[in-house]
């Protein structure tokens, strides 16, 4: 698991280092981690140019020292002051005296950027209020362009360190390297799009970090790695039959959109259930491409006994369904037309009975509930799937560019998971999301476990239909027992 805390809980464990380690000894980890990493990117260090973008904060301080470093294996090292006379002046002393030399006129410096074989950014870290500042602009927009590789220290400059949030510009790096714990702005987009490839150095801060408690100790983002998921997959045992494996009841499709009761159920299958049954106008076009499916011409409350439902996707007005569906007491996963449909009380209601649900919605649905703008939810993935799973006292789901799982009630760590690719934003993608989910959830898994479960398969399975090129929500489901192939036999 790839755990990631708040800027709060980093600050405490690293005051709690601090106080055991003589002055200055955490900087020097962080910065010979930085000089490391910067030299494997550069490749040749000797007779390299590079830049550092220094702000007034011990970040800064990072950078000059780590500058001092490859200034004395050769490199051509210069730094670019944003607040000249509130630079870190240990480190500043220390890349004078490796030979490096600095630029005070940030506004003259646009050039000397473009030029670098590597810019490092170290205008400000953890400490960061707000987005770039103005002065700041400029350099970011340079190093982009320009032709060096940018590294970011500890976090790109211009995202909040906590939410991923970029307000206005932010530096756009290849690299990060971050130090002492994942931040969550790491893990979440826009963060994650900003930061590149992430390098972790560590400085020692495990134990405060373990040793904290209550909210502030405790990790607020965290991504499923392989092993992860590979523990959480149920496995049948060997007097497993189909109906102690979970039968995932499918409620979707309509007359006008048959296909996405087709694809949910093609998900639903491939998620590790012993059976799937739908419920809806579309039995016919399910059958014809999914024969092994228990089709039921009744209603969801009189179809037979499902361990989960899946409801929404397709249904277009059927609200009555959905009301049908969530008065069962077992896990309910909600996606699309039914998260329209769906009563908040009656959601909540299941939530304060201790009956799981889950809801799957897109930034655009999860704009629509939280009556907000779309934008808002995308810039601020983390929150609006909180207040969501706050508001409904469910487990909450949100799809996009990094999808977050956030759990009923909206505390926690924030699932986020890793393995999404962009041509997964595609018409029915979400259906066969849908139907995975709750195959996983009739498999016995929690509603967050599902939902991340779920998310990363799909992930996977997204990249390996795409290799580069557009994709069919088929391709999708087509790919899903290759992807849990892969992540089994990566070993537990
Ligand atoms: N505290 C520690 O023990 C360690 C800290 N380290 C580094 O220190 C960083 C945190 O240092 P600081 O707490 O000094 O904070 P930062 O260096 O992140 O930034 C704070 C400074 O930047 C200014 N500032 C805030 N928002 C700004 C904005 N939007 N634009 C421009 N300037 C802005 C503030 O006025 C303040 O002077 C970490 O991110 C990490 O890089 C590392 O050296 C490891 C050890
Ligand atoms: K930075």
């Amino acid at each position: 698991m790839r755990t990631a805390y708040s800027v709060e809980t980093v600050r405490a464990a690293e005051r709690e280092l601090m106080a055991r380690l003589p002055e200055g000894a955490l900087m020097q980890r962080a910065a010979a981690g930085l000089a490391a990493a910067c030299a494997d990117v550069l490749g040749r260090v000797y007779g390299s140019r590079v830049v550092l973008l220094v702000g007034s904060g011990d970040n800064g301080g990072d950078a000059l020292y780590a500058g001092a470093r490859l200034a004395r294996r050769g490199a051509g090292v210069r730094a670019v002051l944003l607040a000249p006379g509130r630079a870190h002046a240990g480190g500043l002393a220390a890349l004078r005296r490796a030979g490096g030399s600095v630029v005070s006129d940030a506004g003259g410096a646009v050039g000397l950027v473009e030029q670098a074989d590597l810019v490092v950014d170290g205008i400000v870290g953890i400490g960061g209020k707000g987005g770039l500042r103005e002065a700041a602009v400029p350099l970011a927009e340079a190093a982009r362009r320009g032709r060096g590789v940018v590294v970011a220290v500890d976090l790109p400059s211009g995202v909040d360190a906590d939410t991923g949030e970029a307000r206005g510009t932010a530096v756009r790096a290849d690299v990060t390297v971050t130090f002492g714990a994942y931040k969550p702005g790491l893990l979440i987009d826009p963060g994650r799009e900003y930061a590149g490839v992430v390098r972790f150095v560590d400085i020692g801060l495990g134990r405060g970090l373990a040793g904290g408690t209550g909210p502030a100790g405790s990790p607020r983002a965290e991504a499923l790695q392989h092993a992860d998921v590979a523990r959480l997959l149920p496995v049948p045992g060997a007097e497993s039959d189909k109906y102690r494996r979970g039968v995932v009841g499918i409620a979707a499709g309509s007359a006008r959109y048959p296909g996405a009761a087709v694809l949910a159920v093609g998900g639903a299958l491939r998620g590790g259930a012993g059976a799937v049954r739908y419920v809806g106008p579309a039995g016919g076009a399910v059958l014809a491409r999914y024969p092994e499916t228990l089709v039921s011409e009744r209603g969801p409350a009189r179809a037979g006994r499902v361990q989960a439902w899946v409801v929404g996707p397709g249904a277009g007005d059927d609200a009555a369904t959905v009301g049908e569906v969530l008065a069962a007491d077992v896990p309910v996963l909600i996606d699309a037309d039914g998260l329209r449909l769906a009563e908040v009380g009656a959601v909540r209601g299941r939530g304060l009975r201790g009956v799981p649900t889950l809801m799957t919605p897109h930034a655009g649905e999860a704009a629509a509930l939280l009556g907000v703008e779309r934008e808002e939810v995308e810039s601020g993935r983390l929150a609006a799937a909180r207040e969501l799973a706050a508001r409904y006292e469910a487990a909450v789901l949100l799809k996009g560019s990094t999808t977050v799982v956030a759990e009923a009630g909206g505390g926690g760590a924030v699932r986020v998971n890793p393995t999404g690719t962009p041509w997964l934003a595609t018409a029915g993608s979400g259906d066969v999301l849908s139907g995975l989910g709750g195959s996983l959830l009739a498999a016995g898994l929690s509603a967050v476990d599902a939902g991340s479960v779920a998310a990363y398969l799909h992930g996977l399975a997204g990249r390996f239909a795409a290799e580069g090129a557009p994709v069919a929500a088929e391709d999708v489901a087509g790919r899903i027992a290759e992807a849990w192939r892969s992540v089994v036999g990566a070993g537990v």
